[in-house]
């Protein structure tokens, strides 16, 4: 291990489906990825079904001398804790993330941060009343290519960048895949497109149109928006949105869990078009490895930017699948004492989830039974 490496010490709450995933990026030798100043331990998991099924999940992962809880109760008076990694349903976000905070914990929180745009805003307060670090875990901004395509366009290579489309949905059989318990579609577990997918077509939006200006010059966007429902539970399948953000550039922000388009397809998910060109995103764009460069032109004026058609494609190193840029970010900040990533800083965090609310309240979705709720302690 490099001198000065800092090592960042991770409890796991909750052993579902990318709980899993996360944690094996984790155990993936930094180096691989060309990081040589932070590293990961998993010294913690919780189950709150039982502690057997907290030690089954670290002992699947090969993970020896971690402590197993079947409390997410007892993981956080952990104190060989740094940082807790919260990987429950949505309904649950705003409790577990009150739960590690009050507790004194750092915390990386699975999207959406919570259900609505107010409780993000009370854990963001929590955190910097604590002066403890706090993030959404929107892996996809902490991508090289993301990164990468963020610099093009502050830059200005694409010129003045007027719109950007995004799209994620999935070609699910839904009945068959998800019936109504299944948390995608569970009202009670806040399913739905938009809070599970139409995030990332929002990431995308907000991280060009918003996160490339100066914080100083970031605007919320006006808002309008069309939902369609599943009949069977009651939650949004299609959803789709138009951002108006002042200056004039427009975001189209698509989702769905029923049609989609073809990974195969010519129709690249993510269009960012700048007066100067375009760049596609192919997918999928929740895990961003290639993308295109395309020149703006047109029979009149020829070619109209200066560079020339580009493709670009970056595996994930270390046979990862890609979770651990943003681990790498967490242990970074807390190292370096900063509370907020620049990369997902807590004002865009709630910016984004302002515009789901408004789209929920458009759209007439509402989470019952506590979910929406700012108390805590609560039992959802
Ligand atoms: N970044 C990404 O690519 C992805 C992010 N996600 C996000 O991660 C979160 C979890 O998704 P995923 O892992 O697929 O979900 P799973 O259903 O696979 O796992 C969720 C886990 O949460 C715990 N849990 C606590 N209370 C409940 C409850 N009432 N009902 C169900 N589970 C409960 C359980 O763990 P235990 O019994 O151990 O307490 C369960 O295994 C969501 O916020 C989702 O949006 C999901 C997939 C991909
Ligand atoms: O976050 C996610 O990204 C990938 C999807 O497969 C998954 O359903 C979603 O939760």
């Amino acid at each position: 291990m490099a001198a000065g490496t800092f090592t960042l010490k991770w409890g796991i709450l909750a052993t579902g489906g990318i709980a899993k995933t996360f944690c094996k990026d984790l155990l993936i030798d930094p180096t691989t990825r060309n990081a040589n100043d932070v590293r990961h331990k998993i010294v913690a998991a919780a189950s709150s079904s039982s502690q057997a099924r907290a030690q089954q999940f670290l002992t699947a992962l090969g993970v020896n001398n971690a402590k197993a809880y079947g409390t997410y109760e007892n993981l956080v008076k952990d104190d060989d804790v740094d940082i807790i990694y919260i990987a429950t349903p949505h309904s649950h976000h705003y409790q577990n993330a009150r739960l590690c905070l009050e507790a004194g914990k750092n915390v990386l929180i699975e999207k959406p941060i919570t259900v609505n745009a107010q409780q993000a805003e009370i854990l963001v307060q929590i955190a910097k009343e604590k002066g403890l670090f706090l993030m959404e875990a929107v892996w996809t901004r902490f991508f090289p290519l993301a990164k990468q395509i963020r610099e093009l366009v502050a830059s200005g290579k694409l010129g003045k960048v007027e719109r950007v489309w995004a799209d994620l949905s999935f070609w699910n059989d839904v009945e068959e895949e998800f019936g109504t318990g299944h948390r995608m579609v569970n009202l009670d577990l806040a399913g739905g497109a938009l809070l599970d997918l139409g995030i990332y077509s929002l990431t995308w939006i907000f991280q060009i149109l918003y996160h490339t200006l100066p914080p100083s010059q970031r605007s919320a966007p006006a808002i309008a928006s069309t939902m369609s429902k599943y009949e069977a539970t009651g939650c949004d399948e299609q959803t789709s949105i138009l951002l108006s953000f002042p200056g004039g550039a427009q975001g189209v922000a698509t989702t769905s869990i029923r049609v989609s388009h073809s990974s195969s397809s010519d129709v690249p998910p993510v269009r960012i078009q700048g007066t100067h060109g375009d760049i596609h995103v192919h997918a999928p764009i929740y895990r961003p490895t290639s993308y295109t460069l395309i020149p703006a032109q047109n029979e009149k004026r020829g070619k109209i930017a200066s560079w020339e058609f580009k493709e670009v494609k970056e595996e994930v190193p270390g046979g990862g699948h890609g979770m651990f840029w943003e681990a790498d970010e967490c242990a970074r900040c807390v190292r370096d004492g900063r509370v907020e990533s620049e990369g997902m800083p807590w004002e865009e965090t709630v910016s984004v989830m302002k515009v789901m609310d408004e789209v929920r309240r458009q759209g007439g979705l509402v989470y019952l039974g506590g979910l929406e709720s700012l108390e805590y302690p609560l039992d959802v």
